[in-house]
């Protein structure tokens, strides 16, 4: 703005002196040829509030000129021009008011040009005058430059559609053919304002709005908004406009132009859709899903996974996930976290998670690293399984696989685990352990005679009164069978370990109901110690054993402690046993068949089938007890009664008249539930008449339980089955109940024959047991006739059958058979 001095000198204005005539047409010469614009103004009076207003009284050629006004003289400004600015008028009011002359420097939209001079108070009150050259050109190549320089700003930014332009006041004062093209509005709707049409409803208040606050902020107008295609589509656009400033900063126009968006909303869109379906995902999952950052902080959690852990999003949010890790579950955490940070790839534990109520949650946690996109680690992002059930049916099965099923206790694979730990832990302490072997005796009995279930009732009481008679801290397992092992924890002197076994003994030995049945069981048990008798639970128990088998040796119902010379026999009894298990198994045994004679008619009357033992040097006297005492003899008895029948067909097959077989029967076949039925059925089976095989059972086996035995032997008797009485003399029978039985021969055992047969003595109990026989109506037979004496001896004695060496040794199936053809079954030379 400039001020009084800065008036030109040389203005010809208060001075001018128009009633000089000289100096007149000197003035009219300047007034009218000057280059400048002038114009002298009069305040027109108004009323108050008012717009103000002025009467032009005198303007020069450069005036009308410029402003094309040619008739103004005398007209008010707003009567020639009626949308005058109003700023216009402002600043003459104020040079008017002030009398300050003041620089004027415009666009006047109203008459289409840009002026620059001064407008300045007159001397006449209420005039002003205003000098003013037209600089509408130079301001248009600045404004042109500023556009260009606008519009390549706004090209640069985007592949515009469409450009256009407005006045300051956001009219649309240009066509724009590309705005046409592209939203296919006609030039009209254009140049009438009704560009906004082409906006979608949904979006036009919304960008009117904004457009108007751009208008009146002068600030970059950016939106987006759908616009009606040229088709009929509507398409997503990013309209920008900027405004094209004057130098004084007032808005000349605005520059603006459309673009196309709809490809970037699309990707937007699915973007957007993605994001929500992965946060309905997210929060709708049906495991746990949490987020921490690098501190492992959660940042966000979902339903499920506060359901888990029972607390609220609040919480959680407000939680590190160390304080929902189980204490044993942080190492294996911490380190996974620490891998990933570290770059590792993506992990999965099973932890353990702290709930709020205190419990614990079994989860399987797949952990991924989040990472910005220069791929630094910026936190983690897990998915967590409740593998609750699955732990809980691992552990029912690892229970399973370490107990026993029948009485709870744990078996042999947690005996030598929890031994695997415990024996090294004790020996840094110096502590004793005692192992105690036990084996119910005469179990099989109990099975036999009442079945299955009562046995399993015996061995699950059993079991409770064993786990009553120790220490909590003391283990009791069960190998199998009726076979149970006790670790008894720092036992301190053996004696301890003895006195538990004792009382363990004499609780077994108490009667065990079991429904009706008041049983009576015993147990035979062997003791080793740790560490003297064993370093390793393989050795101790190994020890114990054989002294359990000691304690069966030493008559059942028994304590023992392992004895280094004691575990030489039982060493080599569970040698035996070992083999005869493999020989068991393979088959591995063949039958002998010793004659029989008649001594009356020197006539072969029957063999015995007698058992050996392929490829061993084992005699029947050594590994039969072990048979029997292992309960392997029945497998054996079995395949012999089958072998037996096989080979008296063979012989009736090979031309031999029938020879009776005499099978041996153990005490444990004998007490076995449906012996006769079995051997019958057999028999049967292999197509032969009841008298081809005889049974021999021996006077123990009788007098166990004689009850069982009467009935077994009534059976066989009235199916046509010879019974006949093996070892007569050695169980010290009672006569009584010998006369009750069905027998059809006694056989007298040698030990009554070969010592000393002409003793006096040893003539008068074979004489006694021969009357014995005859009285009762029984065949007797002599055994082991092993000389001419002897033989002479039983012959004497009246026996009626007799077998030995001297009258025919064992032999095989196929021997016997030559024998017998070659006429050696009739001995003549008998006599
Ligand atoms: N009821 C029942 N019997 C079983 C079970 N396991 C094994 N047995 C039987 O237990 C018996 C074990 O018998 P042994 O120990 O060999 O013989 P024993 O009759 O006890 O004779 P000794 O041990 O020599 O005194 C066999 O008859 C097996 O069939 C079981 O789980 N339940």
């Amino acid at each position: 703005m400039a001020a009084d001095e800065d008036r030109p000198a040389a203005f010809p204005g208060a001075d001018i002196q128009p009633s000089l005539p000289n100096s007149e047409s000197k003035y009219e010469l300047l007034f009218e040829k000057m280059e400048q614009g002038f114009c002298l103004l009069e305040r027109l009076p108004g009323v108050s509030g008012e717009p103000s207003n002025y009467r032009y009284v005198e303007v020069n050629r450069a005036f009308k000129r410029e402003t094309g006004l040619h008739d103004a003289v005398g007209k008010s400004i707003r009567e020639v021009a009626p949308n005058v600015e109003a700023h216009l008028l402002d600043s003459f009011d104020k040079v008017e008011a002030n009398q300050r002359s003041e620089r004027l420097e415009a666009y006047v939209a109203s008459l289409g040009i840009w002026v620059e001079g001064t407008v300045f108070p007159a001397h006449a009150p209420g005039q002003i005058a205003v000098l003013f050259s037209n600089v509408s050109a130079r301001k248009r190549a600045e404004l042109a430059l500023r556009e260009s320089e606008t519009r390549q700003r706004t090209l640069l930014e985007g592949h515009a559609q469409a450009f256009w332009e407005t006045d300051s006041q956001g009219r649309v004062i240009d066509d724009s053919p590309s705005w046409r093209a592209w939203t296919g509005q006609t030039h009209e709707a254009w140049i009438a304002q009704k560009w906004h049409l082409a906006i979608h409803p949904a979006d036009r208040t919304r960008v009117l709005q904004a457009w108007q606050v751009a208008l009146a902020t002068k600030a970059t107008f950016n939106a987006e908004l759908r616009l009606r295609r040229a088709d009929d589509t509507w398409c997503w656009t990013n309209v920008r406009a900027a405004p094209v400033l004057d130098s004084d900063g007032s808005v000349l126009k605005w520059v603006g132009m459309t673009v196309d968006i709809s490809q970037q909303k699309h990707v937007e869109e699915n973007l957007r859709r993605s994001e929500e379906r992965l946060h309905k995902i997210f929060s709708q999952a049906s495991t746990g899903m949490v987020e921490t950052d690098v501190n492992g902080q959660m940042t966000m959690v979902n339903r499920k996974f506060c359901e888990m852990l029972g607390y609220t999003e609040g919480e959680l949010l407000a939680m590190n996930v160390t304080d929902v890790t189980a204490a044993e579950s942080l190492p294996s955490t911490i380190a996974a976290v620490q891998a990933l940070a570290c770059g590792g790839p993506d992990a999965v534990l099973e932890k353990r998670y702290l709930r709020k109520d205190g419990g614990y949650m079994w989860a399987q946690s797949s952990v991924s690293a989040l990472r910005g996109p220069d791929g630094q680690f910026q936190g983690l992002v897990a998915i967590v399984v409740d593998i609750g059930e699955r732990k809980q049916a691992q552990e029912r099965l690892r229970h399973a696989s370490l107990h026993d099923p029948l009485t709870g206790l744990p078996n042999r694979t947690m005996l030598f685990e929890y031994a695997g730990y415990q024996l090294p832990h004790n020996r840094r302490h110096h502590r004793r352990t005692a192992l105690l072997f036990l084996d119910l005796d005469r179990f099989k009995p109990v099975n036999d005679s009442h079945g299955h279930e009562v046995g399993d009732a015996v061995l699950q009481e059993a079991a409770r009164r064993l786990m009553a008679s120790v220490r909590e801290e003391d283990m009791v397992a069960r190998l199998g069978g009726d076979e149970f092992v006790i670790l008894l924890q720092d036992t301190g002197d053996p004696q301890y370990a003895a006195e538990v076994a004792w009382h363990i003994a004499s609780r077994i030995a108490e009667p065990f109901h079991v429904g009706e049945l008041a049983l009576s069981v015993s147990t035979s048990i062997g003791i080793s110690i740790f560490p003297q008798d064993g370093d390793d639970i393989d050795t101790l128990l190994s020890h114990a054993d054989m002294a359990m088998y000691q304690a069966k040796q030493n008559g059942r119902n028994n304590v023992q402690f392992f004895c280094p010379s004691h575990a030489v026999v039982a060493q080599a009894q569970m040698a035996i046993e070992r083999k005869l298990k493999d020989a068991v198994r393979g088959n591995a045994f063949h039958l002998h068949y010793q004659p029989i004679f008649e001594l009356g008619s020197r006539r072969v009357v029957s063999v015995e089938a007698l058992l050996r033992w392929n490829a061993a040097d084992i005699g029947p006297d050594r590994f039969i007890p072990v048979a029997e005492s292992t309960g392997m003899i029945n497998s054996i008895g079995k395949w012999l009664l089958r072998e037996a029948a096989r080979q008296s067909r063979s012989w009736r097959e090979a031309g031999l008249p029938p020879v009776p077989i005499s099978v041996n029967v153990s005490v444990i076949e004998f007490r076995e539930q449906g012996f006769a039925r079995r051997l019958l059925g057999m028999l049967a089976e292999e197509g032969l008449k009841p008298d081809a095989i005889q049974v021999e059972v021996t006077e123990t086996a009788i007098m166990e339980n004689i009850d069982h035995a009467a009935a077994v032997l009534f059976e066989l008797k009235q199916a046509g089955v010879k019974i006949l009485l093996d070892d007569f003399g050695t169980g010290y029978s009672s006569l009584a109940y010998l006369v009750k039985l069905p027998l059809n021969k006694l056989k007298i055992d040698k030990t009554f024959i070969l010592p000393s047969p002409h003793s006096s003595a040893s003539q008068a109990v074979t004489n006694a047991m021969v009357a014995l026989g005859r009285a009762l109506g029984l065949e007797v037979v002599a055994e082991g006739v092993e000389s001419e004496g002897l033989l002479d001896f039983v012959q004497g004695q009246g026996c009626h059958q007799a077998q030995g060496f001297h009258l025919a040794p064992p032999m095989s199936g196929a021997a016997f058979c030559e024998w017998y053809l070659d006429g050696h079954a009739r001995q003549a030379d008998l006599h």
